[in-house]
């Protein structure tokens, strides 16, 4: 009982500590809305600066603190001044990685001047044992907590009370509205990062006399401090102070009671990150979720000559090369592996992954054991290490499917983190008796000694043609279908399962892509000596990973290679030394700089700069050789392999049948019974029943907030239905998600349209008639093959005049372009009814009649149903068959629009605000 007690004191002493650390990295956050993952290194930089002066240097205890303290801040103000203002128009991912960044740049000084050693730091607090209630505790807890509570309440009124407070909650809410009245949301966030950064420091200095003083120490704690941020949601103090203090308490009791099972206590802050971002996710953003600019990505084309020549060329430099630069080969080669594995997850699928090394490390453990428990052979051991990272890098997903963003970053480092301690760590489960790691011996391949101790040109030979068939396979993903699914779910999760893309499934498979070739380079890492050790794989070296996945272009295919000779180790810093004896130990730095330097220069990475080149070197040349050669050589010329240009692949457009309108299938009447919805007390639709044969126009009017666009809503399945049912033909397809309504033929447009910004038009079109079956997944690794537009496509992009635009990005049509594209890629899922919000936003009185037009065609000679939501009441009236009135939700009217036009219920909600002649037959 007295040890329960006991540990709970520690524990709130430690959870003192988590809390003051989330402390600053909500404040950064509430001021700039950046997730800070270098807040541990910066108030790291403060602690040393600290100890530095107090020890070498003989300054006094308090005026070191200040000092300590005062140098944090201007690093936290540095950060916000170079690395995140620039890029508050860019992506959120390239403002994370902007964090990142600075993280590997304060850790690579760190590192270069104290080394991985660990200081002990004399305490300062009183650190006499008191007794409180039987149990004895050190006083320096209590004095920690004291601090928290105090600096909790501080920050409480601050932000409460002051003027300061509330601007900042004014920029959090809303940067426009803000600047509106003043507020200057540079400032605000420049202020905001100072204090949260003199937090940290301050911090730092309070904590190193508990953990000791190292470079990686305080980042450890990151994880901790993010769940109790999470708990008090980023924004509430008191209820992060809870936060943190329940975790210490809890984590400091399983130290104590729990110590059998390694790593469980440490686990604790990522289960509490789980539970809460599941809780709180959501499987589809909400409306008006918003969209950015994303980084560029490749064509994924591959020039067969160029890449041939630089595979003969690699081969040939390792034969020639001596082992120990084979063993920088071997390095460069598989940090390419980790890194195309995060182009696949982050570049191509959008979600920020930080668990690469975690998986490499899965792989490497599964494939160790094969070999050295089972005694299996190198080819089956490395088999069976990548396709069992398969399942464990879908559990990975898993939190992906209701999570996004920045908070998918944490999750996925926290599981990362959890595998690492609980299984790495674990010196029962991750080494072999009378050796360092899982003995595995040396390798053989096909019958040949490849072994990387005796014949590390063999293996490294052996690593490169496992890269170029890895880059390969993502190719021929990212020309595919599959492909284009996955970026249409990068691009806008809603208007993808809009189309019927299963979002779930898309991101469920570029984990596992991701996980197997993460896998395949853990399993060359790992046995490359004769045994598999772990500390390979540590699982913060993701964010390394991450940061040079984005230096080399995160959508390109050539960067891997290039961003990988950044890095330690690799053929880069033995270059780096030969020019420069001694260059090799500032790589990290030099790395992180280049880094910062990349994303406030070129968000886009070298990948794109040499994507451009080749295809300028590719122009050159054309026009060298004249037109006659142009065909041919379209698929050869380029620099580096597969450097892959800026154009889009070449649309193949041919038609596929005659250009009739070949409808799917014969069109089904949509049934929508009682529909209820409801928005916690509002309720937005009430008691709503229509139906829509297939050729027939339903337009759906009412005033402001009637209720239309949640009907729509509803039908297609982004809100759930409170009540009531959707029946299209003879199927209920009132519990079924959003992608497969669309399947089954139910397709909408938004009012907002969310197309596919950074694709092409016929990309948009591409996503929306793609219709994989079950093995395409499967058959789009090895054969992408290319398709050409279904007939019925074709006729709609010359209905709605879409032929010159073909090949261009979405962001470059105009107003009205935009508007019909969307139209058209609703209509290229081929749909059996057509749900339109608001088609006429925003066009002048010629466009909207030529809209009015092709939505009698749909109607009429395609024979899909139409529901057509509309303010421009003579568009309605002129185009629909039937009209259905809204008012608060409920139908005060169904008709012919001459049968509306003379009701009276129908004059005084809505069309009575209308002049007379706007009414009148
Ligand atoms: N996510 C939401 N949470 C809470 N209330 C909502 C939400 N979405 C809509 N509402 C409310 O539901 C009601 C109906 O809104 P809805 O957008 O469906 O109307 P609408 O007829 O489409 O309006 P408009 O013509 O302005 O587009 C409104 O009162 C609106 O404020």
């Amino acid at each position: 009982m007295d040890d329960i007690l006991r540990f709970a004191l520690l524990g709130l002493g430690l959870g003192a500590l988590y809390a003051l650390t989330a402390h600053g990295i909500v404040l950064v956050y509430r001021g700039s809305g950046v997730l800070n993952f270098a807040h541990g290194a910066i108030g790291m930089a403060g602690a040393y600066v600290q100890w530095e002066l107090a020890v070498n240097h003989g300054v006094p205890y308090w005026p070191a603190v200040a000092c300590g303290v005062l140098g944090s801040t201007v690093l936290g103000v540095l950060t916000h001044l170079l690395v995140i203002r620039p890029l508050r128009r860019a992506s959120s991912l390239a403002r994370l990685v902007g964090t990142l960044a600075v993280f590997i740049v304060l850790t690579a000084v760190a590192v270069k001047r104290y080394g991985d050693s660990v200081q002990l730091v004399p305490a300062k607090l009183p650190s006499g044992l008191v007794e409180i209630a039987g149990a004895t505790v050190s006083e320096d807890r209590i004095w920690l907590l004291g601090i928290a509570v105090v600096v909790t309440a501080a920050l409480h009124a601050l932000y409460k009370r002051t003027l300061f407070g509330l601007g900042t909650t004014a920029v959090a809410e809303n940067q426009g509205a803000a600047a509106s009245l003043g507020w200057s949301a540079d400032l605000i966030a420049a202020a905001n990062w100072g204090l949260g950064s003199a937090l940290a420091g301050l911090t730092g200095i309070l904590i190193v006399p508990v953990i000791g003083l190292s470079v990686t120490g305080l980042t450890t704690l990151l994880l901790s401090a993010l769940a109790a941020a999470l708990v008090g949601r980023f924004s509430s103090f008191p209820v992060t102070l809870a936060g943190g203090l329940v975790i210490g308490v809890v984590q400091s009791e399983l130290t104590r009671f729990g110590s059998d099972v390694t790593g469980l206590a440490a686990s604790v802050p990522f289960l509490v990150i789980a539970l809460m971002l599941v809780a709180r996710g959501r499987a589809l953003p909400l409306r008006g979720t918003f969209l950015e600019r994303l980084p560029a990505l490749g064509t994924g084309r591959v020039r067969p000559v160029p890449l041939a020549l630089a595979v003969a060329t690699g081969l040939l430099l390792i034969a020639l090369s001596s082992p120990l630069w084979a063993d920088a080969i071997t390095n460069t080669l598989v940090l390419s592996l980790i890194i195309l594995s995060i182009i696949v997850v982050t570049g191509y699928a959008g979600q920020v992954s930080l668990a690469a090394y975690a998986l490499a490390g899965t792989g490497a453990f599964i494939a160790g054991h094969a070999a050295a428990d089972w005694g299996w052979p190198f080819e089956l051991a490395l088999l069976a290490g990548v396709l069992g990272t398969v399942p464990i890098g879908l559990l990975f997903a898993l939190p992906a499917v209701r999570t996004r963003g920045v908070n998918l970053a944490i999750i996925t480092l926290g599981l990362g983190t959890t595998l690492e301690t609980m299984v790495f760590q674990n010196t029962d489960l991750s080494t072999t008796p009378g050796s360092d790691g899982i003995a595995v011996g040396k390798q053989t391949l096909f019958g040949i000694d490849i072994s990387g101790v005796d014949h590390p040109q063999r293996y490294a030979a052996v690593v490169l043609v496992m890269l170029v068939a890895a880059t390969l396979v993502v190719a021929n993903v990212r020309r595919s279908r599959t492909g284009r699914r996955l970026i249409a779910v990068r691009a806008n999760e809603r208007a993808a399962a809009a189309l019927g893309i299963d979002v779930r499934a898309a991101k469920l498979y570029a984990f596992g892509l991701s996980a197997a070739i993460a896998a395949l380079a853990g399993v060359l890492t790992g046995f490359r000596s004769t045994s598999v050790v772990f500390a390979d794989f540590a699982s913060f070296e993701s964010i390394t990973a991450l940061g040079l996945a984005v230096i080399g272009g995160v959508g390109f295919l050539v960067g891997p290679l290039f961003a990988a000779t950044f890095a330690a180790g690799t053929v880069g810093a033995r270059f780096g030394d030969l020019v420069l004896p001694g260059l090799s130990e500032w790589m990290p730095l030099i790395g992180g700089i280049i880094l910062v330097l990349t994303l406030v220069g070129n968000q886009d990475g070298i990948g794109r700069e040499l994507g451009k080149q080749a295809a300028g070197a590719e122009r050159r040349l054309l026009s060298k050789r004249g037109p006659k050669h142009a065909g041919a050589a379209q698929d050869t010329a380029a620099g580096a392999g597969m450097a892959e240009g800026d154009e889009s692949a070449a649309p193949d457009v041919r038609p596929a049948a005659p250009s009739r309108a070949t409808h799917r299938a014969p069109g089904l009447p949509l049934r929508v019974r009682d529909l209820t919805v409801r928005y916690g007390g509002v309720v937005a639709v009430d008691g709503l029943s229509f139906d829509i044969e297939p050729g027939r126009v339903v337009g759906l009017i009412g005033p402001n907030g009637a209720g239309k666009t949640s009907a729509i809503d509803a039908v297609t399945g982004f809100t759930r239905a409170a009540s009531g049912s959707v029946r299209l033909g003879d199927r209920d397809v009132t519990r079924l998600p959003v992608h497969r309504r669309a399947g089954s033929g139910l397709s909408r447009s938004f009012q907002s349209l969310e197309l596919f910004e950074d694709m092409s038009v016929l990309d948009n079109l591409y996503a929306a008639c793609d219709r994989p079956g079950p093995w395409t997944y499967l058959m789009d690794l090895v054969r992408p093959g290319s398709r050409p537009l279904p007939a019925h496509v074709l006729v709609a992009v010359r209905e709605f005049g879409l032929e010159s635009a073909l090949d261009r990005p979405v962001g470059d049509l105009s107003y009205g372009e935009r508007r019909l594209l969307a139209i058209a890629r609703a209509v290229a899922t081929s749909p059996s009814v057509l749900l339109l919000d608001e088609p006429a936003a925003g066009l002048s009185d010629d466009e909207s009649r030529e809209l009015a037009h092709l939505v009698r065609r749909l109607a009429e000679d395609w024979g899909m149903g139409v529901l057509l939501v509309e303010h421009d009441v003579d568009m309605v009236m002129s185009v629909c068959d039937e009209v259905v009135v809204l008012d608060f939700g409920r139908r005060i009217c169904v008709g012919t629009p001459e049968e509306v036009r003379g009701d009276p219920a129908v004059r005084a909600a809505y069309l009575g605000d209308l002049a007379p002649e706007e009414v009148a037959p």
